[in-house]
C-alpha cells in the first residue's frame, strides 16, 4: 500500500493553527482570550472534521459510481471511546496538531484528555463493532454502521468503601462535535396496535404508538483517509413535539408526555452484558433502531433505481448478536406489506441478505421474548415469526425439529439463525462449540451456514495510537508507518527477539509506559505502585465465568506465602483490576468488594512494600484501557474453558508486548498457536475437561481440601480476615465456592497458582522475558481486525475491499 492515494489533505501545523482559530471564532463562537480547554478541543475537532469531509464524500461517490455492494452493520452497541486523537492518527496529523495546539498556548495532552468517551456499549461486543468500523474504512468496504444515539451511555462506576455505585453517564452534556444532525432523515416507527388482513400474504398494521427515528451521522475515516464510511445513530423523537391542549389547561406533564414517551426509547443503554432483563423498553429499542435502519437501507436501494427483490445482490446486513434479530420479520414485513412480494419470495430475499454473529454460548444470554410481549409490542411481526417457523418446519421436513416459538417464548437465536444466510462464531473454539451445543440441531439441518470469523482488534487505536514508543520502534524497524494498515508486517520482529539491543529498546518502551501508568494511578486514583514490579492486569466486565474471583484468591494466597516466608523468591507484582458489574448482578458486585477488601489489606501491610500491591481504578473504560494495556507485563485471560467466546483484550495485550496467563478458551487457543506455546503460560482444564468434571459430579470442596493454600484463603474470607472481622460479608461467595462453583474456580486453582509461580521464575530472567514479549507482538498480525473484516468480506458478505 505504500504510495496508495492518501486522499486526506495533508496540512501543516501553521495551517491547522489557522483552521483552529477560525473554527473557534466562527463555529464555536468563542474569543481566544475567554476560550476554555473544551472550546479549544471543540475547535480542533471541527478543524480535523473539516479535513474528513472531502474523503468522506469521495468514498460515498465512489461507492455509487462503482455500484459497490453495501455492508450494513447493525449493532445495539458501539463502544467507540474518544474520537479526536484516533482521527488525528489515522490522518497522519499528529505533528501538525501538536504544533497548532501549542501555538495557541494550550496543553495537547490535556486537550485530548478533555474529550468524554462515547461509552455506547458494555464490553466486548460493543468494542468489536467499533474496531470493525475502523477496519471497514481502512480496507475500503463500503459500509454503514447503524445503532442508537443513547443520550446516556454505560454508567459511570464509582467505589464507595469498595462497593460499586453507578452514576448516569452524560457524554452529550457538551456538544458532540463529530456528528452531523440529519433532521431530514427521519422515519416513523410504530409499536403495538392492531393488524387487519390485506392482499395475498399482506396485512395492514395500525400501530397504537409512533415515534420518529432521526439520524445523526459520524464520519469514520480509515487509515490515511483512503476510505471513509458513516456511522448512523438513531435518536428517538416525538412525532408531535408538544401537546398544546393539556398545556392550555395547565397539565404540563401531559403536555410533555409525547416527547417523554418518545425520547425514553433512546435515553439510556441497558448495562447488562450477559443476562437480558427482558424489559419491553429493551425490545422497543431493538425494534426502533432495526426498523429505522431497514427503512433507510431500502430507501437507499430504491433511490439507486433498484427493485426490492434484488436487495441481496446489492446489500449484506450483519446482525451483531440477536439484539437486531427482529430484522428478519421486519424485512419480510416491508417486502410483503409495503412492496407486495409474497411471503416465500420475501423470506428468500431476507435470508439471502441477513447474516448473524453469535458472541456467547451462555444460555442466560440468549434472548427469548415472551410471545405475549412480542405479540403486544409487535403484533404483525409475531404473525410473521409464526409463519417463518411453519415454513422452516415444512422446508426441512422436520416438523418436530427446532421451533422459534416454543413454550410461550420467541427464541431470538433460532430466529436469527433461520433468517440468516451465514452464521458465524468469533473464534475457532467458539464456532465449534456452537455446532455442538446451542445450534447443534440447526447446524445438522443447515451444515453450510456456520462459518468462523475469529475476532480482531484495530492496530490503529490499540497499538499505533495508545503506544507511541512501540509506534516509533515499529516505524523505524519496518521502514514506514504502513504496518498500521498491514499488521502482517509485524512478523518481521521475530528474528529481532534474538537481538539484545533491540530487546533493550523494546523493554525500555515498556518501562516508560509503566512509569506513565504509575503516574496516572497516583494522580487520578491516589494509588502509588512500583513501576519496576510486574504489572499483572485483568481488565474486562466482571462476570463469574471470567473468574476475577480466582485471580483474587491467588493474590491472597500469594500474600500469605510472602508473609509465611519473606525470603522466598516471588516476583514483585502490581495486580491491577478494572471492570464494571451489571447493576443487577449481585455476585459480581460482591466479587468487586472482595477484591477491594483484599487490596486494602495487602496495601496496608508494610511487609508487602515492593513485593505485592493491588490497584482497582474505578470506571474502567476504553480510554483507561489505552493507558493500562501498553503498561502491562502479564495479561490475565483466565475464563472457564468453553465460556469466553473469543476475548479481544487478550489480543490487545499481546500486541503491546505483554505475556498471557490463560486457559485454552476462546481466541487464547489461536494466540497460543500464533506465538508458540513456550511463549505463553497456559494452565487449567480444557473445555472438554470442564464438561467431564461437571458430568462426573463436581465437588469443589474436595479441591479445597486438596490445596491448603486455597483452603487457607477461603477460611480467611469466612473469618472476615479481609473485612475487618465481618465473616458474614462474603458468605455468599464462600458458600458458592464450597457447594456449587459452577465455573470451577476450585478445580483450576492449583494449576493457576502453580503456573503463576512459573511466571515468577520467567520474570527473574528479564532477557528471556523480553524475548518472549517480542515474539508475542510479532505473532499478532493475524489478530488485526483488518484480517477479520477481509474474512467477512470474502466468506460472508461477498464484497471486494477497495484498498
Ligand atoms: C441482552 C444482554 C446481552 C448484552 C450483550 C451481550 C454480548 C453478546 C456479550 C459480549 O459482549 N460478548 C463478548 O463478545 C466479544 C466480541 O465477540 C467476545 O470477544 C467475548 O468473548 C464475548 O464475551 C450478551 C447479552
Amino acid at each position: 500500500h505504500d504510495g496508495a492515494t492518501d486522499t486526506a489533505k495533508q496540512i501543516d501545523g501553521e495551517a491547522l493553527r489557522v483552521a483552529m482559530a477560525h473554527s473557534l471564532r466562527y463555529a464555536i463562537g468563542k474569543d481566544p482570550v475567554t476560550a476554555t480547554l473544551s472550546d479549544w478541543r471543540l475547535a480542533l475537532t471541527r478543524a480535523v472534521r473539516d479535513l474528513v469531509v472531502d474523503p468522506w464524500f469521495a468514498a460515498t461517490r465512489r461507492a455509487y459510481a462503482e455500484k459497490r455492494k453495501r455492508v450494513y452493520y447493525l449493532s445495539m452497541e458501539f463502544l467507540i471511546g474518544r474520537l479526536l486523537e484516533d482521527a488525528i492518527h489515522n490522518l497522519g496529523l499528529e505533528a501538525a496538531a501538536r504544533e497548532a495546539v501549542a501555538a495557541h498556548g494550550v496543553d495537547y495532552a490535556a486537550l485530548v484528555d478533555d474529550e468524554p468517551d462515547a461509552a455506547l456499549g458494555n464490553g466486548g461486543l460493543g468494542r468489536l463493532a467499533a474496531c470493525f468500523l475502523d477496519s471497514m474504512s481502512t480496507v475500503g468496504v463500503a459500509a454503514h454502521g447503524y445503532g442508537i444515539r443513547y443520550e446516556h451511555g454505560l454508567f459511570r462506576q464509582r467505589f464507595d468503601q469498595g462497593w460499586q455505585g453507578e452514576e448516569p453517564e452524560d457524554w452529550l452534556r457538551q456538544r458532540h462535535a463529530w456528528e452531523f444532525e440529519r433532521s431530514e432523515v427521519a422515519y416513523p416507527i410504530g409499536f403495538g396496535g392492531e393488524v387487519s388482513p390485506g392482499e395475498g400474504d399482506g396485512a395492514l398494521w395500525t400501530p397504537s404508538d409512533t415515534v420518529l427515528a432521526a439520524a445523526y451521522d459520524t464520519p469514520i475515516p480509515g487509515w490515511r483517509g483512503r476510505w471513509t464510511n458513516t456511522l448512523r445513530l438513531w435518536d428517538a423523537q416525538p412525532v408531535r413535539e408538544f401537546d398544546l391542549e393539556p398545556f392550555n389547561r395547565g397539565d404540563y406533564m401531559a403536555a410533555a408526555a409525547p416527547s417523554v414517551f418518545a425520547e425514553t426509547i433512546s435515553r439510556v443503554l441497558y448495562p447488562d452484558d450477559t443476562t437480558p432483563q427482558g424489559k419491553e423498553l429493551r425490545l422497543k429499542q431493538e425494534y426502533f433502531f432495526t426498523a429505522a435502519s431497514l427503512a433507510d437501507i431500502l430507501r437507499r436501494h430504491r433511490a439507486m433505481g433498484l427493485e426490492p427483490r434484488s436487495l441481496a445482490a446489492h446489500a449484506a446486513i450483519q446482525l451483531n448478536d440477536t439484539h437486531p434479530a427482529i430484522a428478519g420479520p421486519e424485512l419480510v414485513r416491508l417486502l410483503v406489506d409495503d412492496h407486495g412480494l409474497d411471503f416465500d419470495e420475501a423470506f428468500d430475499v431476507a435470508s439471502a441478505t441477513l447474516n448473524y454473529t453469535n458472541h456467547t454460548l451462555m444460555p442466560e444470554a440468549l434472548e427469548r421474548w415472551s410471545t405475549d410481549l412480542m405479540g403486544h409490542a409487535l403484533p404483525r411481526h409475531m404473525q410473521i415469526i409464526e409463519r417463518i417457523d411453519t415454513r422452516h418446519a415444512r422446508e426441512t421436513k422436520r416438523p418436530d425439529s427446532v421451533r422459534i416459538v416454543d413454550n410461550g417464548e420467541v427464541r431470538m437465536g433460532d430466529l436469527a439463525f433461520i433468517s440468516a444466510h451465514r452464521v458465524n462464531g468469533v473464534s475457532a473454539l467458539h464456532t465449534d462449540l456452537m455446532k455442538q451445543t446451542v445450534f447443534a440441531e440447526l447446524h445438522a439441518l443447515h451444515p453450510e451456514k456456520i462459518v468462523n470469523q475469529t475476532n480482531g482488534v484495530t492496530p490503529r487505536r490499540w497499538l499505533y495510537g495508545c503506544n507511541a514508543g512501540m509506534r516509533r520502534l515499529l516505524t523505524e524497524t519496518l521502514g514506514s508507518e504502513e504496518w498500521a494498515a498491514d499488521l502482517d508486517r509485524i512478523a518481521a520482529l521475530a528474528p529481532l527477539a534474538e537481538d539484545a539491543a533491540f530487546r533493550e529498546r523494546f523493554q525500555a518502551i515498556k518501562t516508560d509506559n509503566k512509569r506513565a501508568c504509575a503516574a496516572w494511578l497516583e494522580r487520578e486514583h491516589g494509588v502509588s505502585v512500583d513501576p519496576t514490579a510486574m504489572f499483572d492486569i485483568q481488565i474486562k466486565r466482571i462476570h463469574e465465568y471470567k473468574r476475577q474471583l480466582m485471580n483474587a484468591l491467588e493474590t491472597a494466597a500469594l500474600y500469605n506465602a510472602i508473609k509465611a516466608d519473606p525470603s522466598a523468591e516471588f516476583a514483585p507484582r502490581v495486580k491491577i483490576f478494572g471492570g464494571k458489574a451489571a447493576p443487577g448482578y449481585a455476585m459480581a458486585k460482591l466479587i468487586i468488594k472482595l477484591i477491594n477488601d483484599i487490596a486494602a489489606t495487602i496495601n496496608a501491610d508494610p511487609a508487602m512494600k515492593g513485593r505485592l500491591a493491588v490497584a482497582y481504578p474505578a470506571n474502567y473504560n476504553v480510554s483507561m484501557a489505552e493507558i493500562l494495556i501498553p503498561a502491562a507485563d502479564l495479561s490475565e485471560q483466565i475464563s472457564t474453558a468453553g465460556k469466553e467466546a473469543s476475548g479481544t483484550g487478550n489480543m490487545k495485550f499481546a500486541m503491546n508486548g505483554a505475556l498471557t496467563v490463560g486457559t485454552l478458551d476462546g481466541a487464547n487457543v489461536e494466540i497460543r498457536d500464533a506465538v508458540g506455546e513456550e511463549n505463553i503460560f497456559i494452565f487449567g482444564q480444557t473445555a472438554a475437561e470442564v464438561l467431564a468434571t461437571r458430568a462426573n459430579g463436581y465437588a469443589p470442596q474436595s479441591f479445597i481440601d486438596a490445596d491448603p493454600r486455597l483452603a487457607q484463603v477461603v477460611e480467611q474470607i469466612e473469618a472476615g480476615f479481609f473485612s475487618g472481622g465481618d465473616g458474614e460479608r462474603f458468605r455468599a461467595v464462600t458458600e458458592n465456592l464450597r457447594g456449587h462453583d459452577w465455573f470451577q474456580v476450585c478445580a483450576d486453582f492449583t494449576s493457576y497458582y502453580d503456573r503463576q509461580r512459573v511466571v515468577d521464575d520467567a520474570w527473574a530472567k528479564p532477557e528471556e522475558w523480553t524475548r518472549k514479549a517480542v515474539l508475542n507482538a510479532a505473532g499478532m498480525g493475524v489478530f488485526s481486525s483488518d484480517r477479520t473484516i477481509r474474512g467477512y468480506a470474502a466468506e460472508v458478505w461477498g464484497v471486494t475491499p477497495a484498498c
